[in-house]
């Protein structure tokens, strides 16, 4: 574990293009290995949950060639009945769990699903129960999962209500099942606007997705999805880091190749943070993000930005006045618990945040003491956390080697933009 103490900041309206979205890359590399031929992916983001991901679709059969600095292509499977048993390790992604856990049941062999310990505390139980419906053979609700296919399809019913990635990675996996797959939604889908991403990757494919109604999906059997080229978007969630880092250190920064088109809820971001008085300019693909003053607290329902929340309860810190986070029970789901966890990290600098099982609530302006802040192995605490530093110099954010998960060269972009951090 390492512990990592931000020391200064000297950030004067710096330019930062972040890497490529895991979001997206997740989504394409699960779907090239159902395709038939070589898909290229370019600026494919370097982090553990991709190496991850890249894995698994090997070990499936999938040829997986790095041909250059972020440039990898990857030959879809061609023999879904494997010589020998094998198990994936999914490390911290939740993503790829449930992902993996659906397309690997496409394998008429035996395939264990293994993750780290963290990601066993997760809930798969979703996925196990509706691929049984399906016609998989699953062997437990809980990680490790055995599992033989083929997706025989069918209708089954599917709770979304504590996580969108059950369904994501269902309407990827069903795409090759033996008949026509129903997927009847059960509960309030959250993270609703991931469902649109992974629509919008498939179709990148040339697979088909058809909406019923609202609760209520169809997926065609056997479709043959082909290969294609694709330079991945920015991460809308890695960009939130600067532009918060902008508006603690009251300078701008520009963001160059936003991707403005993402319906990801977080690619909005910017217009919470113009809510909060900041200044926001688009110009062409970049997006600039303007100190204009404190920033004030508002009320803000989150429930389709989950991955931002740290980000904007650590700037609520610093805003006049109270900020109301909403419809957020799911935060309860990730690596840490992003309710609990996130907000008795920050209470350790006396910032007296109350919550509840779906809210936050932050009075900005408090005094805050240093402290030493736990990312509690969350690499969107770890960065977040790291933020504070700026207002508050000194502060220490312990197990900081978790933005390995999603954004390994963190610490040197902060270094990059003025944010001096040492290693302890
Ligand atoms: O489909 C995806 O790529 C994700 C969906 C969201 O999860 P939930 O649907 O569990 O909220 C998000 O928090 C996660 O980081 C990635
Ligand atoms: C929750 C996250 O990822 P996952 O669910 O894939 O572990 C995240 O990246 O913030």
């Amino acid at each position: 574990m390492t512990t990592r103490k931000i020391i200064s900041h000297s950030i004067q309206a710096p330019t930062v293009t972040v890497p490529g979205s895991k979001y997206l890359a997740n989504r394409y590399i699960v779907i090239a290995a159902l395709a038939g031929g070589v898909t290229t992916l370019r600026n494919l983001p370097q982090n553990d949950d991709i190496e991850a991901a890249l894995e698994a679709v090997s070990q499936l059969g999938a040829r997986v060639s790095y041909v250059d600095d972020g440039v990898v292509e990857i030959e879809g499977i061609t023999n879904f009945q494997l010589d020998s048993d094998i198990t994936i390790n999914c490390r911290d992604s939740g993503t790829l769990s449930r992902f993996i856990t659906a397309v690997a049941s496409n394998m008429t062999s035996d395939v264990v699903i293994d993750a780290s310990e963290q990601m066993k505390q997760r809930p798969m139980d979703e996925v196990s129960q509706s691929l049984r419906e399906l016609g998989v053979v699953v062997d437990s609700d809980k990680l490790p999962i055995r599992l033989r296919g083929p997706i025989l399809g069918g209708v089954v019913e599917l709770d979304t209500s504590r996580s969108s990635q059950y369904l994501s990675g269902l309407l990827i996996a069903c795409l090759r099942a033996e008949s026509d797959t129903r997927i009847l939604l059960k509960g309030k889908t959250v993270s609703s606007s991931y469902i649109q991403l992974t629509k919008d990757a498939i179709a990148r494919f040339g697979g088909v997705v058809s909406e019923v109604s609202d609760t209520e999906l169809l997926i065609p059997a056997k479709q043959q999805l082909r290969a294609t080229e694709i330079n991945v978007a920015s991460d809308v969630v890695s960009s939130s880091y600067f532009m918060a880092a902008g508006l603690l250190a009251e300078t701008s920064i520009r963001l160059e190749s936003f991707d403005f088109e993402s319906p990801q809820g977080e690619s909005q971001f910017y217009m919470v943070l113009e809510k909060m008085g900041a200044e926001v300019v688009k110009q062409g693909e970049s997006l600039v993000v303007g100190y204009k003053g404190p920033l004030k607290g508002i009320d803000v329902d989150m429930g389709d930005m989950p991955d931002v929340v740290p980000t904007l309860v650590v700037l609520a810190l610093f805003a006049e006045g109270k900020t109301n986070i909403t419809n957020i029970a799911h935060l309860a789901f990730k690596e840490s618990n992003r309710i609990v966890d996130l907000c008795d990290q920050l209470n350790r600098l006396g910032a007296n945040i109350e919550y509840s099982n779906d809210s936050i609530h932050v009075s900005g302006g408090q005094d805050l003491q240093l402290s030493n802040l736990s990312s509690c192995h969350d690499h969107r605490l770890a960065m977040s956390f790291a933020l504070i530093g700026i207002r508050l110099p000194g502060v220490v954010v312990e197990d900081a080697q978790a933005v390995e998960k999603s954004f390994p060269l963190y610490w040197e972009f902060l270094e990059k933009i003025g944010v001096k951090s040492e290693e302890l």
